[in-house]
């Protein structure tokens, strides 16, 4: 979408998916209708040239590898960002990438690559959400968003309290995804079944227990108010770390219940919900880590 908007990207990819882009451009089947594009797509950060921004769009768990092999070739001047599910790819960015270089960001879409070369983007307005970790709008925020947001295609939003925006997402995602996976059943289902509906308020609860530990502004009716966003999704709705369970593949366990578990013994919150879902799932995780 940015390549077409006239922004000069670069597209890092791998494999089939790489050497599709190279021959046919990127396809992008929409909810906004179908669009092509031919982008320049390379497999080696050596050939990146110079770079403003620098844009992770892996899974959380490829994070680390893809921050080692892009971060060398990257000047010292140049933004980055994920969007990645859960917390801590800040912080993961920070620990390679000047700290001050590094700007959170998350994102609101559903798509998934559907073929080599082609993603198909099937359903919510596409957002993204970003900003200065420390919460102000800087000039370079502010410089930044009118040429990253594009309208109804990409929505891409400056945001001052960036953080508080990723928890947002967090307190919801981090138990739906948990609850969905455990229970293999799409959130319709699970919502409306008390006991099951307790464990996802639990979890809920306990993940703005963590935010008040951490000094994460959180509003005080989150809760309630996640339960009633949840309340207010398609009954068919899944999410795509449920999905992963269901189709074998790996998925963002860690970054998600695991992450809400290893917060808590961190700063002391017990996680009972988060503990028991992140231990039934750990088996089918461990069994396909095994294969990568
Ligand atoms: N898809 C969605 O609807 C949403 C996704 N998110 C979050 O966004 C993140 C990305 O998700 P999603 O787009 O679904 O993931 P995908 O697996 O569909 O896409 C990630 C892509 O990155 C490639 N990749 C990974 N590591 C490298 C590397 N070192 N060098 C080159 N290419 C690499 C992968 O290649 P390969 O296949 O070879 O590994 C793959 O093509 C996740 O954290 C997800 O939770 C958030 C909101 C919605
Ligand atoms: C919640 C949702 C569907 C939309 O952003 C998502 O992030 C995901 O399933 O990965």
């Amino acid at each position: 979408m940015w390549a077409k908007s006239g922004l000069d990207v670069t597209l890092l990819a791998r494999g089939s998916h790489l050497d599709a882009i190279q021959t046919s451009g990127l396809t992008v089947k929409s909810i906004y209708g179908d669009s092509q594009v031919k982008i320049k797509a390379i497999s080696d950060p050596e050939k990146m040239g110079e770079i403003d921004l620098v844009f992770f769009a892996t899974k959380s768990w490829q994070l680390e590898e893809a921050i080692k092999s892009v971060a060398p070739h990257v000047s010292s001047t140049a933004m980055v960002m994920g969007i990645q599910n859960g917390v801590e790819s800040a912080d993961e960015l920070a620990a390679r990438f000047p700290a001050s270089n590094v700007l959170g960001a998350t994102c609101r879409i559903v798509s998934y690559i559907e073929a080599p070369g082609v993603i198909h983007h099937m359903g919510v307005p596409p957002t993204i959400s970003f900003g200065e970790l420390k919460g102000n709008l800087s000039d370079r925020v502010l410089q930044l968003q009118p040429q990253l947001n594009l309208g109804e295609s990409l929505t891409v939003e400056a945001s001052a309290n960036i953080q508080s925006d990723i928890w947002q997402k967090f307190i919801f995602f981090a138990p739906v995804s948990g609850v969905g996976s455990v229970t293999r059943s799409p959130v319709g289902e699970f919502r409306k079944i008390p006991e099951t509906r307790r464990l996802l308020q639990a979890a809920i609860e306990e993940v703005h227990t963590l935010s008040i530990a951490q000094k994460i502004p959180l509003p005080i009716d989150s809760v309630t108010n996640t339960l009633k966003f949840i309340d207010s999704m398609p009954v068919d709705m899944t999410s795509s770390m449920q999905r992963d369970f269901e189709d074998g593949r790996l998925s963002e366990l860690e970054y998600l219940s695991g992450a809400v578990c290893k917060m808590g013994k961190r700063f002391g919150v017990e996680t009972p919900a988060n503990s028991f879902i992140y231990a039934a799932l750990r088996p089918q995780e461990d069994k396909v880590r095994a294969r990568y």
